[in-house]
This record gives C-alpha cells, sequence and structure tokens, in this order.
C-alpha cells in the first residue's frame, strides 16, 4: 500500500484515480507550517501538491519514504529540486493542464486594467455613480509585448490577434519561422520596452528573468503602457513599478503573483489606486484543477507502481516516439547492470554502454541511466539509487560514463554491452531482448551464454575439463540447493570456461568457499538479479 499527502486543495474529482486504487491510501492535510509537514511526511511515499506548499530540502530530509513529489500545475519553483535529485526523490509537474486558464486569466486582466473594472466596481457597489474616473483604453491597434513564448505566452499572443492588438514576442527559444506561424514579431526586450502599450511576462523565474523589468528598463519605457504578470512575482520589479507609476510613467499594472506570497498587508499593490491585483488565481478555473489533477495523479500512480512515466522536472525530457521505442530496454538495461556490477572487484571508475542494432538509432541516453542504476544500486543500494539520482550519483563519485553506438549488430535486432571497469579489473556483459522471451545475457567476458536474467545466478570461472560440471552439482546437491538451469562457455576445448547456473536459492557463503576450493576451479561468484 503506497501512502500519498495531499498537501494543498486538489481536485477531488482528478485524484478520483487514486482514491481508487487498491494500492494507495490518500490523506487530505492542507494549511500545514513547513514544521507540521516535517513531523508527518515520514510515513508517505508521495507528495501532492500545487504552489502554496513549500517543499524544502528539511522536508525532504525528514520524507524518508518520499519517492515522488507530484505538482498539479506548472511551476516547481516551490520545490528544491536539487534536493529532490539528490535524494532520487521523481518530481512530475502538469505543464499542460492550465495554459488555457492562465492565459484567459491574463486577458481578464488586461481588460480589467484598460477599463479600471475593480475600481469601477468598488464605487458603484459604494453607492458613487462615477463615470468620468474610470475612462479607459482600447486594445485595438495597441502593441502587446509578450515575453515568454511558450504555452500561454502563445495563447495569450493568438487571442491579442482577435483583438486587433500588434503582437512582440520574446523568448530565447522564439525562432523567425515560429514567430510567422504565431503572427507574432520576433523582437528583442528593448523593442517591447519601446514601442509596447501593454506588455505581459510568461516566463518562468529565474535568476535571468529576475527583475527582467526593473528601474533601468522603466526609465526608458513607453509613456503610458500598462503592465500585467500572471507568471511568477519577481519577473518584474515590484519596487521599481510603484515608483514609475507614481512618476506618471507606467499608466498601471495587473497582478496575479507577487515575490512574496501572501504579500505583506503593508504591500504597496494592495493600496495603490492603479495597480489591480488577483490572488494567484492564474490556474483555478474548474476546468484546469481537474485537468492538472488528473495528469499528475496519472503519473504519480505509474511511479509509484514501478511503471514507465513521461517527463519528470528533474529528469531531461524523453520523447513520446523515444520512450515508446526505449521503454521495453529499461529493464534489460538495470538487469545487465546490476549484473556486471556484481561480477566485478573493485570499486568502479567507468561505465562503457555500447548500443548496436535497432538502438543505434536512437536517443539512447534514459537508457543509459537504467544501466548506471543497476550498476550504483549494487554498491548503494537499491533504495537509495533511481533514474533520477543515478546520473547525479555517479557524477559525485566521479564514475565515468561512456555512451557509444556501432550498427555492427552480433547477429541480434538490438544488442547491448557493458564494460565496467573498476581500479582491479574490467568486465564485459552483453544482452539482447528476444521478441516474446524477454531479457537475455548473451556474453560474459568473452564467452557467449544464454542465460535468462533472473533470481540467483551462480557464475563460476573454471578450465574445461571432464568432471567439473558434477562435483559442483554433487555439491550443491548435497547442500540442498536445487539448480534449475544451466549453461557453459567456452572458447577452446580444454580452455578457459564458465558456467552460470540458475539455482533456486542464495549459496550460502561456506557453500561457496567450498565451490570455489574445488580443483579445476578459479573463482564464482553468487549473483541476485531481481
Ligand atoms: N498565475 C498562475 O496561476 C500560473 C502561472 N504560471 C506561470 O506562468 C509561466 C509560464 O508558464 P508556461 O507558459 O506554461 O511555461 P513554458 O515553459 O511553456 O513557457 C515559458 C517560456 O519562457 C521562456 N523564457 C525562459 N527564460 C526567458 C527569458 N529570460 N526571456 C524570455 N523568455 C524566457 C522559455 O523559453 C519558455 O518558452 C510560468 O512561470 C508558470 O509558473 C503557470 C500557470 C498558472
Ligand atoms: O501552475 C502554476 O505555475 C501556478 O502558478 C498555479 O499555481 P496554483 O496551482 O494555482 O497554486
Amino acid at each position: 500500500m503506497f501512502k500519498v499527502l495531499v498537501s494543498d486543495p486538489i481536485s477531488d474529482l482528478g485524484i478520483s484515480l487514486l482514491a481508487e486504487a487498491s494500492d494507495i491510501a490518500i490523506d487530505k492535510k492542507t494549511g500545514l507550517s513547513e514544521d507540521e509537514l516535517a513531523d508527518i511526511i515520514g510515513e508517505y511515499d508521495a507528495l501532492l501538491v500545487r504552489s502554496q506548499t513549500r517543499v524544502t530540502d528539511r522536508i525532504m530530509t525528514a520524507g524518508k519514504q518520499l519517492k515522488v513529489i507530484g505538482r498539479a500545475g506548472v511551476g516547481v519553483d516551490n520545490i528544491d529540486l536539487d534536493s529532490a535529485t539528490k535524494r532520487g526523490i521523481i518530481v512530475i509537474n502538469a505543464p499542460d493542464g492550465n495554459t488555457i486558464t492562465t492565459c484567459e486569466h491574463t486577458f481578464a486582466m488586461m481588460m480589467a486594467l484598460a477599463r479600471h473594472i475593480p475600481q469601477a466596481y468598488m464605487k458603484t457597489v459604494g453607492g458613487v455613480w462615477d463615470r468620468k474616473s474610470f475612462v479607459g483604453v482600447e486594445l485595438r491597434n495597441k502593441v502587446l509585448g509578450v515575453l515568454g513564448m511558450g504555452r500561454i505566452g502563445s495563447e495569450v499572443a493568438a487571442r491579442a490577434k482577435a483583438f486587433g492588438m500588434t503582437v512582440y514576442g520574446y523568448d530565447p527559444f522564439l525562432t523567425e519561422e515560429r514567430a510567422e506561424k504565431l503572427g507574432v514579431r520576433l523582437a528583442s526586450v528593448d523593442d517591447i520596452i519601446r514601442d509596447a502599450d501593454f506588455i505581459t511576462v510568461h516566463t518562468p523565474l529565474t535568476p535571468e528573468t529576475r527583475h527582467m523589468i526593473g528601474r533601468e528598463q522603466f526609465s526608458r519605457i513607453k509613456q503610458g503602457v500598462r503592465i500585467v504578470n500572471c507568471a511568477r512575482g519577481g519577473i518584474i520589479d515590484e519596487e521599481a513599478l510603484v515608483e514609475a507609476i507614481d512618476s506618471g510613467r507606467v499608466a498601471g499594472a495587473a497582478f496575479d503573483v507577487f515575490e512574496e506570497e501572501p504579500p505583506a498587508a503593508d504591500h504597496p499593490f494592495l493600496t495603490h489606486p492603479k495597480i489591480i491585483v488577483t490572488p494567484h488565481l492564474g490556474a483555478s478555473t474548474v476546468e484546469a484543477q481537474e485537468n492538472v489533477a488528473i495528469d499528475v495523479s496519472e503519473q504519480l500512480l505509474h511511479i509509484l507502481r514501478g511503471e514507465a512515466f513521461k517527463n519528470a522536472v528533474n529528469m531531461p525530457p524523453v520523447a513520446a516516439d523515444v520512450l515508446s521505442k526505449l521503454e521495453p530496454y529499461f529493464a534489460l538495461g538495470k538487469t545487465l547492470g546490476s549484473f556486471a556490477a556484481q561480477i566485478a572487484e573493485g570499486p568502479v571508475k567507468e561505465i562503457a554502454v555500447t548500443y548496436s542494432g535497432d538502438l543505434a538509432n536512437v536517443d539512447t541516453q534514459p537508457l543509459t541511466r537504467y544501466v548506471v542504476e543497476g550498476v550504483l544500486s549494487h554498491h548503494l543500494g537499491s533504495d537509495h539509487v533511481n533514474v533520477v539520482n543515478a546520473m547525479h550519483l555517479a557524477k559525485s563519485r566521479e564514475v565515468k560514463i561512456v555512451e557509444t553506438k556501432t550498427q555492427s549488430t552480433k547477429g541480434f535486432t538490438n544488442h547491448v554491452s557493458i564494460t565496467l571497469r573498476t581500479d582491479k579489473e574490467e568486465r564485459y556483459a552483453a544482452g539482447t531482448l528476444l521478441n516474446g522471451f524477454g531479457p537475455r545475457i548473451t556474453q560474459v567476458d568473452k564467452f557467449p551464454v544464454d542465460v535468462e536474467p533472473h533470481g540467483h545466478l551462480l557464475l563460476i570461472s573454471h578450465h574445461d575439463k571432464p568432471g567439473i560440471i558434477g562435483r559442483i552439482g554433487t555439491l550443491l546437491g548435497n547442500n540442498d540447493v536445487n539448480i534449475a538451469t544451466m549453461q557453459v562457455g567456452r572458447k577452446v576445448v580444454g580452455g578457459a570456461a564458465i558456467m552460470v547456473l540458475g539455482v533456486d536459492k542464495g549459496v550460502p557463503k561456506d557453500l561457496l568457499r567450498d565451490i570455489i576450493a574445488l580443483p579445476d576451479l578459479n573463482n564464482a561468484k553468487v549473483i541476485h538479479l531481481n
């Protein structure tokens, strides 16, 4: 049974998938302080949040069982991603579900700003019929500058065009072709500062975007501009904005987000007559909340159940077509890594992985993560290593990862091989995925074999001499260890050889010592694969 804590208000309908799963137990506890969350997080396998819960390093330290943090929304600035990655906690979000909703909120804010709707409402319901003070401006024929042309920014641009606005777009990833397709003018921040009548920001908050529009930009900004921020507090310098409005340069602003949330009671935005605000409502519609909750719940289930999942925030993204090609090999990669680690002596210095056949034509980086996970799990414990932190752990231990591809298929449609270099030796294991039969180990060091990589194995290196198989069989039999499968590999008659035995239970240390002491036997290793 997996325990999931929902610590922010998340749509019940959206998480019904989790609520109905027989292997999931959900607790909903919202509005917890950091102390309260730290006290209880230790018993949970997953945490589901929106933007309120701050998932700090302290929370993750206390979350000893935590495997996954799900963010029902886009921004993950409330989650310490470095800490999660180091600990192998997978962080997932739901990037698509609230795009339209936030775009529409941006428009609502822009129009409310252009027509003074909140201020006029307050006066009207206060009994004052004031038609003079609230003369607005049209959007038509105005220039809208969009900073950040991602999911939301692009939707805002499309709607602005329907309002007859000229749209300038700035984004480091916006190409001339895409700008043309979207019908926006590819612009620089300076172009936007100079020409825009409305500016709206749709970037994440990063060191680069922090105070992207600050005192310096306000000193040059177009007279009478209106500013909208429904992305993240801090992209626009709040203090500098108030100064720019008070000086008469900026006509007004509409903010859904703040540098600190909730803002202090004396925050100047809360009383400024030319600034309208909402309490981070961009994503708050019934539809968006269902969308993001469904999306994140589906992924969360996959992760907890050990199934393949879409993108994680703290892992490089994998395209869907690449994922579908690689997914069948994940188990093979991990098993081969674990096998190689168990046969090699000494601390690992390098993991060299070679892919051939079908695999040589795809981006195999995600698969290499599974190989590295398999290798490191043996040394660091499978509870501490997973695909999220495998590369990080390898790097922090100065283990070199080398990935190569070759067209040579060795007769297999696909082939994965691992050379493990330790400070004592170099070991080699290769495998393939047999259509309909699953993973197979096809070679160990220089010896071809055909081994189903599962359960307890005994790897024996010996001299190819008559009687040796019998002696080992007798020894195992006398100790009540049943042999399920046997593979013998050799290069030349009478030369060095290996034997891979599948046994029904683990081989105790004493018995292993007795096996190694047999004549003509060089070494024996017990291996366990899941
Ligand atoms: N107010 C609310 O409730 C909500 C706020 N958001 C926020 O809106 C923002 C945008 O979300 P999405 O469009 O879904 O994200 P996105 O990732 O699709 O788009 C962000 C864009 O910003 C661009 N960008 C990054 N650095 C930049 C820079 N220095 N200058 C210009 N562009 C830069 C990126 O290239 C990307 O295209 C995020 O900060 C997100 O957290 C999202 C949903 C709801
Ligand atoms: O998705 C985002 O980035 C948001 O800002 C929405 O935040 P929320 O889920 O409404 O707390």
